[in-house]
């Protein structure tokens, strides 16, 4: 059945094991000075790997390892932002598009609070949304996971087109 309702909600989440020596990029931003990077097929960007699975769940298309499956040497090192880029593109397809995301990174280190503005800006300009409909919050793990990085994401999607 085709999607009509005027705004539908998506939820994505995605976890990686962080390994000392390896880049950690959230967001598409690099994380400088980093003691250790995602254990990934991909770049490792939990942000937007929860991001785009946030988007592709609001009219229920699935997940990214659907359309980017891990066991595919074509997407071994992937920049994310294609997956976020190709979840719009199916989104926008159905005639929908994001209103505001909201996404909450566990992390015990380091301190993202300096590149919390630095990742709204790259994560809206990336769903073509002003800076302030981003909601980028940092909590630890009050060291539950201290080797891991999990991100959180919600999304609101409208109906950009009337159904015809
Ligand atoms: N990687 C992180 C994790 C947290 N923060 C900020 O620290 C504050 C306290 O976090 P708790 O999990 O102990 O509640 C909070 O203001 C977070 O924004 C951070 O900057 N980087
Ligand atoms: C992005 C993909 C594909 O490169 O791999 P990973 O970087 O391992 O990421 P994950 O969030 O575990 O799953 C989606 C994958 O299919």
């Amino acid at each position: 059945m085709v999607p009509t309702l005027p705004y539908r909600i998506g939820y994505g989440e995605d976890a990686h094991r962080l390994e000392a020596g390896r880049p950690l990029i959230l967001g598409g931003v690099p994380v400088p000075e980093s003691p250790h990077g995602a254990v990934a097929h991909s770049d490792g960007d939990a942000v937007l790997h929860a991001v785009a699975d946030a988007l592709l769940s609001g009219l229920a298309l699935g997940d990214i390892g659907q359309y980017f499956p891990d066991t595919a040497a074509e997407w071994h090192g992937l920049d994310s932002r294609v997956i976020v880029a190709r979840a719009l593109e199916l989104v926008r397809e159905r005639g929908y598009g994001p209103v505001n995301v909201a996404l909450v990174v566990t992390l015990d280190r380091p301190k993202l609070g300096p590149l919390r503005a630095d990742i709204a800006r790259s994560v809206a300009a990336l769903l073509t949304l002003p800076d302030t409909e981003v909601g980028v919050s940092f909590k630890t793990s009050e060291g539950l996971a201290p080797a891991h990085v999990q991100v959180r994401v919600t999304a609101l999607l409208a109906r950009t087109e009337t159904a015809g």
